[in-house]
This record gives C-alpha cells, sequence and structure tokens, in this order.
C-alpha cells in the first residue's frame, strides 16, 4: 500500500484553484487513490453564468473523473465547494463557512493564481501575492493543520540562469506593494510596472515571486513547502495520457501547427523545453504534502519539479515530435498542412509572419467575403501571432534548475511510492 495514499485516508483537504487544470488533477488523484479521505473543501467562485454546484457538477461529470467514479462512488458527498473569491477581502467567505475551514481543515494545497503574463499588476498582485498572505493568516487559525503546500513556477526567478532550491528576495518588498496599490490609481500603477519588474518578463513571473516572498515572510510557525513546476503539460500517464483542458503555455500554439496556422516560431531550437507532465506535478504535490506533515522539516523547502536536469528535450526535437504526430493523428478541418520552422533571427522570423502567415490570413479573408461569409481568419492569425511573441522569452533562453530536494524527497519514499511517483522518465 502506498504510504502517500494511506496519509491521506481521512483527511480534510482545502485546495484553492480547484477548477483550474492543475486543481483538477490533483481532486482526481486524491479522490482515485485515497478514497477515504474525509472531504475535499474547494474555494469556487461562480463563472460563465454557471453557480458552484453547476461547477462542481461539470468537473465530476468530465471524462477526467470517470474512473473516480468507480473507486469513490459518493465523491460528490466527500467535495464540498465553498463561495469564495480570492481577490476580496476574506475571500468574501461567509462566517459559518470559514468557522468549519478554519477547525477542520488538516492540509492546504494552494494553486489558485492568475496566470495571464499581461494581466494589470493590480489584479496580479492580489490574487498571487495578497491572497497568498490572507490565505496564509487563515492558516495560522486552523488547529489542526499539518501542512501548507503553495505552488509557485520555476520561472518566478527566471530573471537569474541558474535557479536554487531557495527564496531569492525581490527589490521591492510584497508589503510596500500592497500597500501603495490601495492608495495609487490605476494608471500609475500601470505606469510603475515596468519600473518594478525590471527584468522579470511579465508581470505574472514577477507576481509570483513576490507570492514567495510572502510565504516566506508570513510562515509563522506554519509547516510550509513550495512547489516550483516548469511549463506543465498534458497527463503523461493518470489518470490517462493526454488529457489537458485549456490553451495554455505550448497547448494553444500545438494546436495552432498541427490546425496550420502557425508554420514558424521564433524559437532557439537548441534551447531546453522544460515541460512537466501534470499527473507528474500533482504525485510530487501529494509526496510534498506527506513529507511536509509527517517529517515536518526545520526550515520551508522549495522543490522543483523540472525536467531539464533529468530528461533533456529542446525545442528542435520537440517540433519534430510534434509535427510526426500530427502526421498520424491529423487535426480535423486543418486550415493547411502542418509544418514549421523554428528560428531564432529577427529578420527570418519577421519574414514568415508576413508571408506565411498574415498574407494567408487576408487572402483567405478576401475569400471569405467574395462568397458572402464573415472574415475571420486574420483576427484569429493576430491572436495566434500574439500568444506566441508572449512566450518567445520562454522558447528562446535555457535555465537550469537545481533539485536537491526533490531527488532527497524521492529518497524518502517507500519503494512502492517511488514506483507510483514523481521522478520522470
Ligand atoms: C525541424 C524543425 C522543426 C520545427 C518544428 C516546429 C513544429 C511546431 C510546433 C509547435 C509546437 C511547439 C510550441 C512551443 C511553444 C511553447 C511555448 C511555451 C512557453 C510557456 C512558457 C510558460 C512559462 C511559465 C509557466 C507557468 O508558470 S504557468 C502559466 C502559463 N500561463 C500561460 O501560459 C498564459 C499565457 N497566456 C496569456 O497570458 C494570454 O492568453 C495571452 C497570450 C496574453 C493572450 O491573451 P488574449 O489575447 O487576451 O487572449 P485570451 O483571452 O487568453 O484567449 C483568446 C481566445 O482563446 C479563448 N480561450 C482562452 N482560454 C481558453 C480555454 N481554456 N479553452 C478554450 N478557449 C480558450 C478565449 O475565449 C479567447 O477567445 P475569443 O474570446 O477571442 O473568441
Ligand atoms: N499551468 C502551468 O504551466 C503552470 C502553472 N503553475 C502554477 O500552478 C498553479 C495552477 O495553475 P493552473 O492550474 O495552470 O492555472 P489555471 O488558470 O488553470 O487555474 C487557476 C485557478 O485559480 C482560480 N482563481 C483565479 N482567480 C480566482 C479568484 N479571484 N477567486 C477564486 N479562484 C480564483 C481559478 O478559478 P476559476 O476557474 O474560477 O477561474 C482556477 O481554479 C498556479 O499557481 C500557477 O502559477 C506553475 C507552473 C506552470
Amino acid at each position: 500500500m502506498s504510504m502517500i495514499a494511506a496519509f491521506y485516508g481521512g483527511k480534510s483537504i482545502l485546495i484553492t484553484g480547484a477548477t483550474g487544470f492543475l486543481g483538477k488533477v490533483l481532486m482526481e488523484k486524491l479522490f482515485r487513490t485515497s478514497p477515504d479521505l474525509k472531504v475535499i473543501y474547494i474555494l469556487v467562485r461562480p463563472k460563465a453564468g454557471q453557480t458552484l454546484q453547476q461547477r462542481v457538477f461539470q468537473i465530476l461529470n468530465s471524462k477526467l473523473f470517470e474512473k473516480v467514479k468507480e473507486v469513490c462512488p459518493n465523491v460528490h458527498e466527500k467535495i464540498r465547494a465553498i463561495y469564495a473569491d480570492l481577490s476580496q477581502n476574506d475571500f468574501a467567505i461567509s462566517k459559518e463557512d470559514m468557522q468549519e475551514l478554519l477547525s477542520c481543515t488538516n492540509i492546504i494545497f494552494h494553486c489558485a493564481a492568475t496566470v495571464r503574463f499581461d494581466d494589470t499588476l493590480r489584479h496580479a498582485v492580489q490574487l498571487n501575492v495578497t491572497a497568498t498572505r490572507q490565505l496564509l493568516l487563515m492558516a495560522s487559525q486552523m488547529p489542526k493543520l499539518e501542512a501548507f503546500i503553495h505552488i509557485s513556477t520555476a520561472y518566478s526567478n527566471c530573471n537569474l540562469k541558474h535557479i536554487d532550491e531557495v527564496i531569492y528576495p525581490c527589490p521591492v518588498e510584497p508589503k510596500k506593494i500592497i500597500d501603495s496599490l490601495e492608495w495609487l490609481d490605476d494608471a500609475i500603477i500601470e505606469e510603475i510596472a515596468p519600473k518594478l519588474i525590471r527584468d522579470w518578463p511579465n508581470i505574472y513571473t514577477y507576481t509570483k515571486a513576490l507570492g514567495e516572498m510572502v510565504v516566506q515572510q508570513e510562515s509563522r510557525n506554519l509547516n510550509i513547502a513550495i512547489i516550483r513546476p516548469s511549463i506543465v503539460g498534458a497527463t503523461w500517464q493518470e489518470p490517462f495520457p493526454g488529457w489537458v483542458d485549456n490553451i495554455n503555455g505550448p497547448n494553444g500554439l500545438i494546436i495552432a501547427a498541427g490546425k496550420g496556422f502557425l508554420r514558424a516560431l521564433k524559437a532557439t531550437p537548441k534551447a531546453v523545453a522544460d515541460l512537466i507532465p501534470v499527473d507528474t506535478v500533482v504525485n510530487l504535490m501529494l509526496a510534498v504534502g506527506w513529507y511536509t506533515a509527517v517529517h515536518r522539516p526545520k526550515s520551508m523547502l522549495v522543490y522543483h519539479c523540472t525536467s531539464g536536469n533529468l530528461n533533456p528535450c529542446n525545442w528542435h526535437k520537440m517540433g519534430v515530435q510534434v509535427l510526426a504526430t500530427f502526421e498520424k493523428i491529423p487535426l480535423e478541418r486543418a486550415f493547411r498542412r502542418p509544418y514549421a520552422n523554428f528560428t531564432s533571427n529577427n529578420f527570418t522570423s519577421q519574414y514568415w509572419n508576413a508571408v506565411s502567415h498574415r498574407a494567408p490570413a487576408i487572402i483567405y479573408d478576401c475569400y471569405l467575403r467574395l462568397t458572402g461569409r464573415k472574415p475571420r481568419m486574420t483576427k484569429v492569425m493576430n491572436q495566434i501571432l500574439r500568444t506566441a511573441s508572449m512566450l518567445e522569452y520562454f522558447i528562446n533562453r535555457s535555465w537550469e534548475w537545481s533539485t536537491y530536494n526533490t531527488e532527497m524527497l524521492m529518497s524518502e519514499l517507500s519503494p512502492e511510492d517511488q514506483r507510483v511517483s514523481i521522478a520522470p522518465t
């Protein structure tokens, strides 16, 4: 029997961001491997016209949860959706719900965040920094809390080349930023944002770094660990290979390439493509939760969840694999046959954008107009090129992440847990 799975039996677990990509896979694995857990509290907001209950119903009835329903038929009784908006004071949680959370929670997995690269500084700080501080404050009032697991990103220090499993200080204290956002107006905030983020490539990575500092500063006597995954991709094995439900990270561009829209990308072919499957990240999260609660390390540990040092793949190799897969399994109704070129040269990239992306889109829109239909290709293409330019920073550089803590944890696991757990092969 897995020691980790047994550990979660009977526990009350609080998950933020449970409706997100990582959160859903985490919940699935917990219910499937520890069906005797007591309850999973999830902090959810209504969204896109759906109530909390409708959102939970949709998740539990998705393909991802098919196996769970076999192993844990009463799963809907073990999930307790609590109305919460993490950008509000006290998360807008009712008094009764707050009381229940404070008195019952054993483990917290804090996954919620805004992951948009171009979010406003105000909103990103609210979500990635202030909400983390607020959750830590709640955690400090939970008498039964055994571990608080904070999900950050391997790119929170992407302004460095070699990154250790430590917290690097940001030049401006998070508290100063939180305080100043209270009285500065939006226009001024957006003006000072580039000066604050300095050599971070975007608001997202910068606010995730601030979030880590807050965790360190507000940790009090809590038993905390931080996990930093790199680029999280589709499931590798569990509950079945290839599950993904968003267009973040590489997903959107892979679809655009498969559909024949995207045929060239400004990327450095030899740069390391540090992707990590989402089920591997979840396995590490569960192992870290167990280790932090049971072994109570003296200081807060940071764990890198990356693939580049163990099993490096570069963007060229990745591109070849992606194209080979589309040869075997083509996407439906593709615009053109998939083909793509990685170039690190600015001029060549501009040339390909004009010739291979914008021009065909304009021609196709003319055709749509002439046949009485609504033109849409230029809009789609602009969207793809905008996304590609936002991701450029990450596909033209390589980073080295040390993984001593992750390796140490692996060696602490039972042979059974090692077998089902973390290391990508
Ligand atoms: C031989 C040679 C071979 C060569 C061969 C080559 C082969 C070819 C191969 C090619 C493959 C290789 C590729 C490799 C690239 C890898 C890059 C990886 C880098 C990853 C770095 C990650 C580092 C950090 C990792 C982290 O730490 S984690 C977080 C990562 N964070 C992100 O990845 C967010 C990024 N994105 C945004 O920041 C925003 O997306 C933004 C971009 C600003 C746009 O923003 P905007 O233009 O506003 O557009 P959206 O609103 O987003 O959406 C627009 C529309 O799509 C809709 N839509 C949005 N969602 C969804 C959704 N779910 N489901 C359905 N629809 C959706 C939405 O409804 C809207 O539709 P509409 O309403 O217009 O009809
Ligand atoms: N995906 C990746 O490649 C990587 C992700 N990470 C980290 O992993 C974590 C999870 O990311 P991922 O699952 O991909 O992100 P998603 O965008 O898929 O999920 C974000 C989650 O946060 C919730 N959330 C956002 N704003 C609020 C709010 N105001 N109130 C309540 N909940 C809110 C979302 O809820 P809702 O559904 O209501 O929007 C959603 O459940 C993040 O901390 C991210 O930084 C780290 C490295 C890579």
